[in-house]
């Protein structure tokens, strides 16, 4: 891809968007061909997907302008049904690009299965014969599995630990072996389950105890990917705001976050509002994802920020976002969805490590986009002038009347519903 920077894309029709979109090469022919279908789900494809299936619930698909991740352009698929996001996400990466880009990185792809041991007669003991049997344990789990061992991945390691140890524990004693498996490419919780199934029967001999729970732990913190952006404050000015107003009110907002989970829950609410649309569009399972984030944000104890805000010693803003990020680029439905494929191709992402990083970045940008909105005009200018069109359309406008009835609404200040349903009798009459 040439470049992520289209200055006015938004300004543009569907169709001469896609036709800029292939100018900078962002797509291939079948890409173009998926997105352009007017079936882009199969409905046959969707009844082998999922149950019980009557239809397919379409959702708008947008991009992420402007994104320079170590260096790399990357034009950002992202479903979503809200307004401002992709906005967003665009403005706060044509800031970020302005200073250098994102910078990214990810662990290993380690992800964690857990074998649940209840009635062991001596915990200790259990432990130490599993601990004894690691290398049998790892190979037999590879055994299961081969194909991921082939590919460079596979289980590496394992680790044991006893819970409910304390005698005023509510809870029975139970013993949990975590199996901590490379998964190459892919999410891999498939591949996890079918390692630690295979499992049960030995870890039971080896522990005389008995196997309950065999299924990977959403937690992935062996899975991390990592975000940076360093911003001078000129470029974060915003009207009468000084960009060092600006930064110290995003440091504010931040600092708020970090001390009061009724504001963390939203300001990391704000944060998968960036990372949750990629996920989608790139078919991967956005419900492991949010779980493992909201974990990891109250590792501590205390659920808290995910993201920091600092500033350094030339008076730049620095944001950090680090998070378990169990997401793949083959698996699951991602070969199956035509449009996660698209997505997929879109991203030029070409591996499950790239893509987590991605993600990340967006969800940095994301959340500098609101605190930026919030700690300067309030977030209602923004993000209500784009709601409008939703709420013309939930008035029943169409067509051109779309257009004029959202303008006026911001006009007046009046972004609501009933104000949209009048505007609309007035001009139809
Ligand atoms: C909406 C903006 C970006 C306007 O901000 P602005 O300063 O008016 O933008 P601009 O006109 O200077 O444009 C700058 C760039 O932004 C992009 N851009 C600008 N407008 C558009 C558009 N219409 N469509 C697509 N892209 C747009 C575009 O890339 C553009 O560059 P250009 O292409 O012109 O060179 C800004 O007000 C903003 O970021 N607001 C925050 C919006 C937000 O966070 N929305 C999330 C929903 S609220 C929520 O759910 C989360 C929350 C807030 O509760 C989280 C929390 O509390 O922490
Ligand atoms: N708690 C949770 O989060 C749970 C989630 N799930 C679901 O599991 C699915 C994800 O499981 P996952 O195991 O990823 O998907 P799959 O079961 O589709 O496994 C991935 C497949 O991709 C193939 N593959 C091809 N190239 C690569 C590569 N480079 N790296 C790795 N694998 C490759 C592998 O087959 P081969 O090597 O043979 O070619 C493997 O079979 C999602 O749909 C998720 O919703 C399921 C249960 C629980």
């Amino acid at each position: 891809m040439q470049t992520s920077r289209i200055p006015g894309f938004y300004k543009q029709t569907v169709t001469k968007r896609r036709e800029l979109l292939k100018n900078v090469e962002a797509f291939t022919e079948e890409a173009f061909h998926v997105l352009s279908s007017p079936e882009p789900l199969p409905l046959d494809t969707a009844d082998n997907m999922i149950e019980n299936v009557i239809g397919t619930f379409p959702l708008p698909l947008g991009t992420g302008l402007n994104f320079l991740i170590n260096g790399k352009e990357y034009i950002v698929p992202m479903v979503i049904e809200e307004p401002s996001v992709v906005a967003s996400a665009s403005h706060i990466a044509k800031i970020v690009r302005e200073a250098g880009g994102f910078t990214t990185e990810a662990t290993e792809r380690v992800m964690i299965g857990q074998i649940q041991v209840v009635g062991c007669t001596d915990f200790h003991k259990a432990k130490a014969a599993l601990l004894y049997a690691e290398d049998a344990l790892i190979e037999q789990a590879n055994a299961s599995y081969p194909s991921i061992v082939k590919r460079g991945g596979g289980a590496k390691e394992i680790d044991v630990r006893i819970l409910n140890e304390d005698a005023t524990s509510s809870y029975q004693q139970m013993l949990v072996l975590h199996l901590y498996i490379n998964t190459c490419d892919a999410m891999g919780a498939n591949i996890i389950n079918t390692m630690v199934e295979s499992l049960a029967p030995t870890v039971e001999a080896l522990t005389g105890g008995k196997v309950y729970l065999r299924i990977l732990s959403n937690l992935a913190d062996r899975c991390l990917a990592r975000a940076t952006c360093t911003v001078p404050p000129h470029l974060l000015k915003t009207g009468d705001f000084s960009g060092e107003e600006v930064r110290d009110g995003v440091i504010h907002a931040y600092e708020f976050a970090a001390s009061d989970p009724y504001r963390a829950v939203t300001h990391n609410k704000g944060i998968m509002n960036g990372i949750d649309p990629v996920v989608i569009a790139t078919g991967n399972d956005w419900r492991a994802v949010e779980a493992g984030a909201h974990a990891y944000a109250a590792r501590d104890g205390q659920y808290t920020s995910m993201t920091t805000w600092s500033v350094d010693a030339e008076g730049n803003l620095v944001g950090e976002l680090e998070l378990p990020m169990s997401v793949g680029i083959v698996g699951g439905s991602i070969n199956v969805h035509p449009m996660a494929k698209a997505a997929l191709d879109i991203l030029h992402a070409s591996s499950a490590q790239e893509l987590s990083q991605v993600i990340v970045a967006v969800g940095l940008a994301q959340n500098l986009g609101a605190l930026k909105a919030l700690a300067t005009d309030g977030i209602q200018k923004g993000h209500m002038a784009l709601h409008s069109r939703s709420v013309a359309i939930a008035a029943g406008a169409t067509g051109e009347l779309i257009d004029i009835v959202s303008k006026k609404l911001v006009e007046i200040n009046e972004i609501r519903v009933g104000k949209a349903k009048e505007l609309v009798e007035e001009y139809i009459k």
